[in-house]
This record gives structure tokens, sequence and C-alpha cells, in this order.
């Protein structure tokens, strides 16, 4: 049998765009929600994020079949808590946090009687809270589930057929591998623009009227990421750390080599570099992974 009650714990962007997402895909779903801030419950039950809104979790999980935590990293372990002694037998409970292997030790420890199937959907904006949620967020993105080692293969399927539903591409992977990869085409981008933005506004020589005046292209595309939200990022980072600190190690030895490059005026290898790069995001564009996709809920649109 398909999932026929889903409960989402955390109403901000990503479970408000859950519940909005299967209203709009899969209307015979029923959803209940709940999230710890009680403005953000009187907004999520304003915009309908979910059929009903509760004021504990307990309550929201209580008749689901699929549970889905979409809280921060560092609250994953307080969600399950929360609701463990109110989860009905045979519930398959999951997340969509950015980091994999942590979140997983996490639920299986604070949940050792429970199916647990952790997932990350690879899809957001900038913005977070109730009022970001938006049905299409899912649309053509990848899903990536990460089942751990003995997990039913009936419930992995259910909540794979749930993410197509909702218009995702679902593709399984080891936690530990799903990390090192987002750590090179998510956090450490993120990384970047939090560095480089924060590098621009604490320039001497060059005032904060000048940064936010001359912000044309490029820097003005790193400003929209290094918006992101504080906490989930803080977590992200915390979690990841190994994953993060390797990869991070790479890309320091490869920003020394340009360096080095711009240095000694060695032209050939900063062209050879740009092409390659550019090939890269050519063969994105033509998989149609581009930024030619609607940008639904974004705010700079
Ligand atoms: N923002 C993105 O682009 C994006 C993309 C993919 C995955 N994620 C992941 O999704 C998760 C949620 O991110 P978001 O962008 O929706 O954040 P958000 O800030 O918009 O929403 C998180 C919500 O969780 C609530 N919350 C915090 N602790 C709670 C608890 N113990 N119980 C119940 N509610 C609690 C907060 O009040 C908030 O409303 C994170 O784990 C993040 O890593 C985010
Ligand atoms: O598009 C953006 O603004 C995002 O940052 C989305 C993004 C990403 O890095 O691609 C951010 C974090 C996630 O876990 C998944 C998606």
């Amino acid at each position: 049998m398909s999932i026929e009650r889903v409960a989402i714990i955390g109403l901000g962007l990503l479970g408000g765009s859950i519940g909005l997402a299967i209203a709009k895909h899969a209307p015979g779903i029923v959803t209940t929600g709940y999230d710890a801030d009680p403005a953000t419950r009187e907004a999520a039950r304003k915009r309908k994020l979910a059929g009903t809104v509760f004021d504990n979790a307990a309550e929201a999980v209580g008749n689901a079949d699929l549970v889905i935590l979409c809280v921060p990293v560092g609250a994953m372990g307080f969600a399950a808590e929360a609701i463990r002694d109110a989860l009905p037998e045979g519930a398959i409970i999951s997340d969509v946090g950015s980091s994999k292997q942590s979140v997983s030790d996490t639920l299986r420890a604070a949940l050792p009687d429970q199916c647990v199937i952790p997932a990350h959907p690879v899809a957001g904006t900038e913005q977070s809270g109730p009022e970001a949620g938006f049905p299409e967020l899912f649309e053509h993105r990848w899903c990536i589930l990460t089942p751990p080692a003995g997990a039913p293969e009936d419930a992995v399927e259910k909540l794979g057929a749930f993410w197509t539903n909702l218009g995702s591409n679902v593709e399984l992977m080891d936690a530990e591998h799903h990390d090192l990869v987002l750590a090179v085409t998510s956090h450490i981008p993120h990384l970047i623009a939090y560095t480089i933005v924060g590098t621009a506004s604490d320039l001497e020589d060059v005032t904060r009227s000048e940064v936010i005046k001359y912000s044309a292209g490029g820097f003005r595309d790193f400003t929209r990421i290094a918006a992101s939200d504080p906490t989930m990022w803080r977590d992200v980072f915390l979690s990841n750390k190994d994953a993060v600190l390797e990869m991070l190690g790479r890309f320091t030895e490869d920003l020394t080599a340009l360096q080095r490059a711009i240095r000694r005026g060695d032209g050939d290898a900063l062209h050879d570099l740009f092409t390659k790069t550019r090939a890269i995001r050519r063969s994105i564009i033509e998989q149609g992974q581009d930024d030619a996709r609607p940008d639904f809920g974004r705010s700079d649109h």
C-alpha cells in the first residue's frame, strides 16, 4: 500500500513545500504538521501548509504512516525524541537534512525500533520560514535516499514513490558518499559565498555602500547564496565536518595553484582551467539542470 498519511515536523521552507507539493500532486494524502515555533504554526495554518497543524509533535505523528523531519540538522535528535513515544507501529521515519551520515546515526539511535530511511531533496533556495515554501520546489530535482543496510525494501520503494509523486528524480546512495559529493556540490560553494561576501564587506579601503552599489554579476550571485539561513548552515558544517574539511583541503590546494599561476603570469594554466570549467557549465545546461528553470520562490526574480 502507498503512503496515505504524512506528518511534517518543521514547517519552514522544506516542510512547507512538502505540504504544498502533496496538496498539488497527491491531494489524496492526508497531511498533519507541527513546528516548535508558535508563530510558524500560525503562519502554516494560514498558508495551509498541512491539513491540520497541531500544537504538539506527538499529536501530529499519532496517525502517520510517513513522518518527515524538516528541522535543522542539529535539531533532528530533539525532534525525534519528541515523537518517539507517539509513533504508530510500522511508520516510516524520514528527513530532509542536507547532511546524511550524522542524521542517520542520530535518528537510528533515538528511534531504534523504527524504520528510519533518511533522505535529501537536493532542492532549496536562500529563503527560510513558513512563507518561503512553494509546491514546485521538488519538480525535476534529485531526491537522494540513503537507506541504512538492512532497511526494508518495500519501505524504501514506498518512500521513493512518494518523492517521485512530488516530481523528483529519486536516487539511492550510501550516506557517507552522499556527504562527500554534497560537500563539493553544495556545502563548499556556500562556504565560499559566505567567505567572499564577508571579505568584501570587511575591506577597509572599500566602503560598504560601494560593495552594495557595484555588486554586479558574479558578486551579486554570491550574495544570494550568502543570504542562506545561518542556523541551517551552521548545522550543516558542524555535522558534515570530515567531508567538508577533506574537500576544503583539495580546494585550498587548487586555489594556491591558481594564485601561483597568476603570480607567474602563467596564462596557459588559467586558460586551461577556465576552458574545463566552462565545459562543465555547458553540460549542466545540456542536461536541463540550468538556471533557465523557473526560479519559483526566489526573492530577487
Ligand atoms: N533550505 C534549503 O535550501 C534546504 C534544501 C534541502 C534540505 N534542507 C534541509 O532541510 C531542513 C530544514 O531546512 P529549511 O530550509 O526548511 O529551514 P527553515 O528554517 O525554513 O525551517 C525549519 C523549521 O524547523 C523548526 N524547528 C526547529 N527545531 C524544531 C523542533 N525540534 N521541532 C519542530 N520544529 C522545529 C523551525 O521553527 C523552523 O520553522 C534542514 O535540515 C536543511 O538542512 C534545506
Ligand atoms: O539553490 C539554493 O539556494 C540552494 O542553496 C539549494 C541547495 C544547494 O546547495 O543546491 C542548498 C542546500 C541543500 O541541502 C540543497 C540544495
